[in-house]
């Protein structure tokens, strides 16, 4: 991890009329970092993310990634960053390989990467089906896989390891270790509380659109290794009023 800041997050809320989806907050991340947003349903994770994702306006405060906002320097924004959002539909009619090469021709990226990135994600034997006979697992690896295809200096991430079986589940972990260790910086929300604790570095725990507690995972989860770790850590700081946005 270096002390070079990537993103920088800064007092971003967010309201439709009078109600509120994301209550103001800040997030810092260096390069090579590994960031998850926790919490329960309607907590304000994929609006957050959204928002950073530069798809939602904040009604409040800036996001700055490299050096620049969205409106700033869209080119440069964009071309640092790798989204996969929590739900997508791929065009029904390609095969994988099809869908990726897609992708790839849009970011201007090398056909080889591709199939390396196809194998990484366990899809190098099915590049020839169509995406519409995919498990909902196999869509989240190829999702996943179009977010890395850029290597793009931030992987931000909506849910990517819902639907994945256990397996992929860990293997999504050493692929979030390794694209860190390797100098990209990984925002993700997950539900996965065990997933956060092995394999993030520092974790938000938001709740009724506010973030809650931010703290190094190490950190918490030793503070609470006698109260289930991070899952401790977790149910001290988040009370559950999820599920509907704040009305003034
Ligand atoms: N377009 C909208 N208009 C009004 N409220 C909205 C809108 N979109 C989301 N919300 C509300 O904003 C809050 C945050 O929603 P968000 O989707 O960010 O939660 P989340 O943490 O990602 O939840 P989940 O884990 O269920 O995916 C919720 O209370 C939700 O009902």
């Amino acid at each position: 991890m270096s002390d070079a800041l990537l993103l920088e997050v800064d007092q971003v809320g967010k309201k439709i009329g009078r109600a509120t989806l994301l209550e103001p907050c800040s997030l810092r991340a260096r390069n090579g970092e590994i960031i998850a947003l926790c919490g329960g349903n309607g907590a304000g994770k994929s609006t957050l993310i959204r928002m950073i994702a530069g798809i939602s306006k904040p009604s409040h405060g800036s996001v700055r990634l490299r050096g620049v906002t969205w409106s700033e320097n869209r080119t440069k924004y964009a071309e640092a960053l790798g989204y996969m959002p929590d739900e997508f539909q791929f065009g029904s009619a390609l095969t994988a390989g099809e869908t990726l090469r897609f992708y790839a021709s849009l970011r201007g990226v090398s056909v080889t990467l591709v199939y390396e990135l196809l194998e990484r994600v366990g899809l190098a034997d099915v590049h020839k089906r169509k995406v519409s006979t995919f498990s909902k697992g196999m869509r989240q690896r190829l999702l996943f896989a179009q977010a890395m295809l850029s290597k793009p200096p931030l992987l931000l991430l909506d849910e990517p390891t819902n639907g994945l079986d256990p397996y992929w589940m860990e293997e999504f972990g050493r692929l979030i270790r390794s694209a860190a260790d390797e100098g990209q910086t990984v925002v993700f929300s997950t539900h996965q509380l065990n997933i956060a604790e092995a394999y993030a570095h520092r974790a938000l725990f938001m709740d009724a659109c506010d973030v809650r507690h931010e703290g190094s995972v190490r950190e918490l989860a030793e503070a609470y290794k006698d109260y289930g770790g991070l899952y401790g850590a977790f149910n001290a700081h988040v009370t559950f009023k999820s599920g509907l946005e704040k009305r003034a």
